[in-house]
């Protein structure tokens, strides 16, 4: 089977990419994504100034996935657009993601990304559920359209959302209505961390991370399910989008239900984070076995066609 596809008319050799947030703070990191089988790269989400993030520990792997707190360490935005402006864009597209602690913060980001002119692609992440005191975009929805009209104008090219999972119709119908408005707005990642988990350890009767009380965004397998339907819920009713999906990834299986919900490409964090770059030998070797076993030579006969009952 041949795994190629094609994001905002550009050819990629499979579905496959990192989340962001995930072995992609440093440079180190982003190289070793670079040279792994993802068939494309996205950057830690950034803000104005470096940041140390919350104390620890604030990640735990779980049996059936992550709880994380990690409060947006990163290196600061000039550190991506520089490592942006070394990218071999002919070998694989690099996204850079924003998050932004304020609209001004994020507008001068994006800003710094238009005036840099550079292949790398926009995400702007919508749902940091980590930072104490800071209510996410997401779920604030007067506030995301102020901040996707600022974008937008701003930006004057295309650009994406990373979304928090939604679990109402009304919202996705709401936020759908918001997105449809943005021409420049031509990806939707769903989903970022089911935010405010919490994890108990029954021995030590604790919270298992440090950063408020415990909660934190959970990841893996506990939230598959929600991720595709949040994928499929804006296939549908964002037709001129194209979907990345997010969430739950850990086998060809879990991409291969990604893709037919709507994805058009895959992001993989709590695994990769578990299991490191080679994982995604793994995942194109089990999605190409598990299209083999369905008689499918290429994804485009399959993708979106998720069948109801
Ligand atoms: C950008 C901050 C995020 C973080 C974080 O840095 O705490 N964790 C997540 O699961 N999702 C995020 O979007």
């Amino acid at each position: 089977p041949d795994l190629g596809t094609e994001f905002l008319e550009r050819p990629l050799a499979n579905p496959l990419m990192n989340a962001a947030g995930v072995w992609c703070t440093l440079a180190a990191q982003l190289d070793a994504l670079a040279d792994s089988e993802a068939a494309a790269i996205v950057t830690k989400s950034c803000t104005l100034v470096r940041r140390d993030g919350n104390p620890e520990p604030r990640y735990r792997a779980l049996p059936l996935g992550s709880i994380n707190s990690m409060g947006l360490p990163n290196e600061g935005y000039l550190y991506y657009l520089d490592y942006a402006a070394h990218h071999d864009y002919d070998h694989k597209p690099l996204f850079v993601s924003v998050s932004g602690l304020s609209l001004d913060d994020n507008l001068t980001i994006v800003a710094a990304l238009r005036d840099v002119v550079l292949p790398a692609l926009l995400e702007i992440n919508l749902s940091c559920p980590n930072v104490p005191g800071k209510a996410q975009p997401g779920y604030d929805f007067e506030a995301m359209d102020e901040l996707l009209a600022e974008v937008a104008t701003a930006y004057r090219r295309p650009f994406g959302v990373k979304l928090p999972p939604y679990f109402d119709f009304a919202h996705f119908d709401t936020v759908a209505q918001i997105l449809n408005r943005y021409e420049h707005l031509a990806f939707i990642t769903c989903i970022n961390s089911v935010g405010n988990a919490l994890i108990i350890d029954t021995g030590q009767e604790s919270a298992v991370i440090r950063p408020k009380d415990g909660f934190g965004g959970l990841g893996g397998d506990y939230v598959l399910p929600t991720a595709l339907a949040n994928v499929n819920a804006f296939h549908r009713r964002c037709p001129t989008k194209t979907i990345i999906g997010c969430g739950g990834v850990r086998t060809g299986e879990h991409v291969f239900q990604h893709l037919l919900a709507g994805a058009t490409l895959v992001q993989v964090g709590t695994a990769l984070y578990e299991e490191g770059p080679g994982i995604f030998q793994r995942l194109a070797r089990e999605l190409a076995e598990l299209m083999a076993h369905k008689g499918y030579r290429r994804i485009d006969e399959f993708r979106g066609r998720l069948k109801t009952l």
